[in-house]
């Protein structure tokens, strides 16, 4: 049977109540746009693979509830996610809210593992009318962080793919070395189990030589 992945990653989706981390999820997964807000409880995930430097990576995508009472639930994933999505820009809000989110990065970081890759995201860009927050804050405030910053729309299905698919890119970067020696140890592995199958004495060689004297 055909390998199904090479490597699985977990990306972690934090922000607000609404800001639309379940609408994402569900647009990069299944192309679906749900429009009532149903709140995640405690959380939730789904998995999508992706072709990326010839690997088949796949994603586990953990959908974390927004609602302060489940925060000490979602914390507990922090340090088990290779990557997180900070979606904290929910543009119909009001601007001023988009200075408190600068406590949130450092409070994650305190849990999440020292190597953890990380981009902000601005969801809900397709309500142009209702924007609050320009877009060079946005960039401003995921460059002061080292992030990566997407503005993206669930129900638009814009730069949906664009931005999970560039998070696990992050990832796969970060431990580039690692996966290179885990993939050089297991060619090794397998070349060695080829060559004792090929080799006279394994047990396989001697019945297909039985078999070839038998005819
Ligand atoms: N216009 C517009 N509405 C969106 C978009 N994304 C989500 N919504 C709406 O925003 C509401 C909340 O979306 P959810 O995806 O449930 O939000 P959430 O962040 O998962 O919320 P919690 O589970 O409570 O943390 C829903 O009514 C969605 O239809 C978007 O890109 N554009």
């Amino acid at each position: 049977m055909a390998k199904q992945y090479d490597i699985l990653f977990r990306l972690l989706m934090l922000g607000d109540s609404g800001v639309g981390k379940t609408s994402m999820l569900r647009s990069f997964t299944d192309s679906d746009f749900e429009s009532s807000h149903i709140s995640t409880i405690g959380v939730d995930f789904k998995m999508k693979t992706l072709e990326m430097d010839g690997l088949k990576v796949r994603v586990q995508i953990w959908d974390t509830a927004g609602q302060e009472r489940y925060k000490t639930i979602t914390k507990q994933y922090y340090r088990r996610a290779q990557s997180i999505v900070f979606k904290h820009l929910c543009y119909p809000l009001p601007i001023e809210l988009l200075f408190c989110l600068h406590q949130l990065p450092c409070v994650v970081l305190q849990f999440a593992p020292h190597q953890v890759q990380n981009i902000l995201v601005g969801n809900k860009s397709d309500e142009q009318l209702n924007r609050q927050v320009p877009l060079e804050l946005g960039v401003k405030l995921a460059t002061s962080y080292g992030m990566d910053f997407f503005e993206t729309s669930a129900s638009a299905n814009h730069n949906i793919n664009e931005s999970f698919t560039r998070a696990t890119k992050l990832v796969l970067q970060a431990h580039k070395s690692d996966i290179d020696n885990l993939i050089g140890s297991l060619d090794e592995y397998l070349d060695r189990v080829d060559l004792q199958e090929e080799s006279p004495s394994s047990p396989q060689a001697e019945c297909g030589s039985q078999r070839t004297c038998a005819c």
